[in-house]
């Protein structure tokens, strides 16, 4: 049971605004002000250097990924947090190909959100020319599950329409071809409930500014799977990935399990604001909000339907399928989003058509749903996104 009246409560939600891009960046857990604040003064200030032992800084990137591993259904200790998604991508998929060393293949799909396959891109160029990027169609990964690949890099929820693999049945399948498997769980952790230990999944990345609300810039996790964890090899050997940082050693050796996949220094404030918003991830349950997130997406596809002619669901209808978004196609998504955002809906637009609406039941309601879609109805019906000014593409959508 999650009592979701009681989170919502925890959150600031501006005056005026119905909030439907959590999908992209969570909202400001009320806690997280006084505790950053707090941290500020009284660690960071009073402490100084001494808060790394005194406050235990250096232990908030595997706490932390403790807490963040319930939700994804990773064994304890086998989750750390630190750096962007993009560089724990490149970390998991190095170490992945490490582990298969005589295939030189890179499977992915085009539903992939494009830093992936730009940072799979990039490793694989460092390689040499005989390794390969190859990118199929989402439908056409299982069929593309050849001898020659030796990682299947995907994302489970496709961040345009909310599509999802079926990452147990997936990852059987590559593992049966000898494939290492990488899950990208931006649009999962925190948005449906995830088993990695019983799909046996190899890594897992993700960010934490979206449905776990660690706010803007908050680091990513990476998982590695207890049987590879001692094995792997951290392509980005970086200090604190050591066995002994302190010793200052000149040769690299890495440290235990999932702790080598850390890499520098760790973002303590953002931390910290981590940690007030897990604070209410650890009231809930996930089948929980699941079930809510279904019913919230349901409720908002039968209503824009009933009242938008116009608009075209983007999205799977069967909520089993889809992640905790709704996507519509509209010719003037931009347009149209714009007027929604200057009338206090938010969500966001991907191009080239898609006009994408995130759930997220810890802090969004169904009268939320009602709000929105009578202002989404509006908009449409009479035309109010045909504005010139809303037409002026700004450079982050
Ligand atoms: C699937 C996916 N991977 C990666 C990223 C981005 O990673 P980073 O945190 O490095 O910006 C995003 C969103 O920004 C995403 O949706
Ligand atoms: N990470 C973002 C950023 O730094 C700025 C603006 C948006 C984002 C996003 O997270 C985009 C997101 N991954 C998406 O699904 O489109």
């Amino acid at each position: 049971m999650t009592d979701f009246a009681a989170t919502k409560a925890m959150f600031h939600l501006p005056q005026g605004m119905i909030y439907l891009d959590g999908n992209s960046l969570g909202p400001l857990p009320l806690a997280a002000t006084k505790r950053v604040g707090a941290m500020m003064q009284d660690e960071w200030g009073e402490m100084l250097i001494t808060g790394w032992n005194k406050a235990g800084w250096m232990k908030k990137s595997s706490d932390l990924g403790d807490r963040v591993g319930r939700l994804i259904g990773a064994e304890p200790g086998h989750v750390v947090m630190g750096d962007t998604l993009s560089i724990k991508v490149y970390q998991a998929v190095a170490s992945a190909l490490d582990l298969n060393p005589t295939r030189k293949v890179v499977l992915s799909d085009n539903g992939n959100f494009p830093t992936d396959l730009y940072m799979a891109d990039g490793l694989l160029r460092s390689l040499g020319d005989d390794y390969e990027l190859r990118v199929v169609d989402p439908e056409a990964v299982v069929d593309n599950l050849g001898d020659d690949i030796a990682v299947l890099m995907l994302t489970q929820v496709d961040y345009r329409t909310g599509r999802m693999h079926d990452m147990q049945a997936i990852t059987e399948q590559a593992q049966a071809k000898g494939i290492v498997t990488v899950w990208d769980l931006a649009h999962s952790a925190g948005a449906l409930p995830v088993d990695l230990a019983a799909c046996n999944a190899d890594f897992a990345v993700g960010c934490s500014y979206k449905y776990l609300n660690g706010g803007p810039g908050a680091p990513a996790f990476i998982y590695v799977a207890p049987r590879h964890a001692d094995q792997v090899r951290p392509a980005l050997s970086g200090w604190l990935g050591h066995e002994a940082p302190f010793a200052f050693d000149l040769a690299y050796r890495p440290a235990p399990g999932v702790e080598r996949m850390r890499v520098g220094t760790p973002p303590v404030l953002q931390l910290t604001a981590l940690e007030a918003a897990m604070d209410i991830w650890d009231m809930t349950d996930m089948a929980a909000v699941r079930a809510k997130s279904i019913e919230l997406c349901d409720l908002f596809i039968a209503e824009v339907e009933a009242q938008c002619p116009e608009l075209t669901l983007a999205s799977p209808r069967d909520g089993q399928q889809r992640g905790s978004q709704v996507s519509f196609r509209f010719h003037e998504g931009y347009a149209a989003m714009q007027a929604l955002i200057a009338r206090g809906v938010i969500g966001d637009f991907r191009a080239p058509d898609i006009m994408r609406f995130g759930f997220t039941p810890l802090y969004t309601d169904e009268a939320d749903v009602h709000a929105a879609v009578d202002i989404i109805a509006d908009v449409m019906t009479n035309n109010l996104w045909d504005r010139p000014e809303y037409k002026i593409r700004s450079a982050v959508t």
